[in-house]
């Protein structure tokens, strides 16, 4: 029986009762990137999936881990300029994994240290640098300046995105990406160009921690609408609760840079 034979409330591969199906969500490295509250992405995705009736499960994938076979979304976070140093030899035996995964249009969200490594480099300020798996056609360079401080940005996907920046790499992107969105407050990518965060098929960059989904449930609703398009077929929306959400993006806007 196919998904579109049955009533939207039962599972398509009776994973209980009153499930839409299970949507695994990868974190990936959460040893080494995971600060300024990165966790919650996971946390919002796993609520919403839940909210759309669906079956969320949470993975971590960290150093030296098997990697799962079967994932519907993947997250990354942020870290430390030593944690991108301490996994960029894991994350280029999964290169192609990964790649692969993205070329096919699986949904991911990586937030800043992992944006940057799913770029082609990170010069870092101090001396190395870190080679990306080049998922992303972007460049980092590291400087003495660094972006801190609340980002407001327009998006004509999501609408507005609000978050919190904190990072020393510039990010300049190539032609094989769009922005994310263009800063209203703060600096984004880099200090120059007013572009925040980076696009490719199904793949979210930004460099927005805070976490970004709990302000931003258009991004989370995205992720979870594609994983069950790509799984399922098709995506039957719940009724999520977004009072807090609202809240927090009001508190969110009224905040200095
Ligand atoms: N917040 C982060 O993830 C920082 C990433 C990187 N270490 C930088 O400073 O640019």
């Amino acid at each position: 029986m196919t998904s579109e034979t049955q009533p939207a409330t039962q599972s398509p591969q009776s994973e209980g009762q009153s499930s839409k199906g299970t949507i695994r969500v990868l974190q990936l490295y959460p040893r080494e990137m995971n600060i300024y509250g990165d966790w919650g992405n996971a946390l919002v995705l796993k609520q919403r999936i839940k909210w759309h009736g669906y079956t969320p499960e949470l993975l971590e994938y960290n150093v030296g881990d098997d990697f799962p076979d079967d994932v519907d979304i993947i997250v990354g976070g942020g870290g430390q300029d030593s944690g991108q140093l301490v996994i960029q030899d894991d994350l280029q035996a999964r290169a192609d994994q990964l790649r692969e995964l993205a070329d096919n249009g699986a949904p991911m969200l990586v937030i800043c240290g992992l944006y940057q490594l799913f770029g082609k480099f990170f010069k870092t300020s101090t001396g190395p640098t870190i080679p990306g798996i080049g998922i992303l056609d972007v460049e980092t360079q590291g400087t003495d300046e660094r972006l801190i401080g609340n980002v407001i940005m327009k998006s004509a996907e999501f609408g507005d995105i609000m978050g919190y920046e904190n990072h020393s790499g510039q990010t300049t992107l190539g032609p094989g990406v769009q922005p994310l969105g263009t800063v209203t407050k703060g600096a984004g990518n880099n200090s120059k160009d007013g572009h925040e965060g980076a696009r490719y098929n199904n793949v979210v960059a930004s460099y927005l921690h805070g976490s970004l989904l709990p302000k931003n449930p258009a991004i989370a609703d995205f992720l979870i609408r594609t994983a069950a398009e790509r799984k399922f077929g098709t995506f039957v929306a719940g009724s999520p609760d977004d009072d807090y959400a609202r809240l927090a993006r009001e508190h969110a806007a009224r905040r200095p840079r």
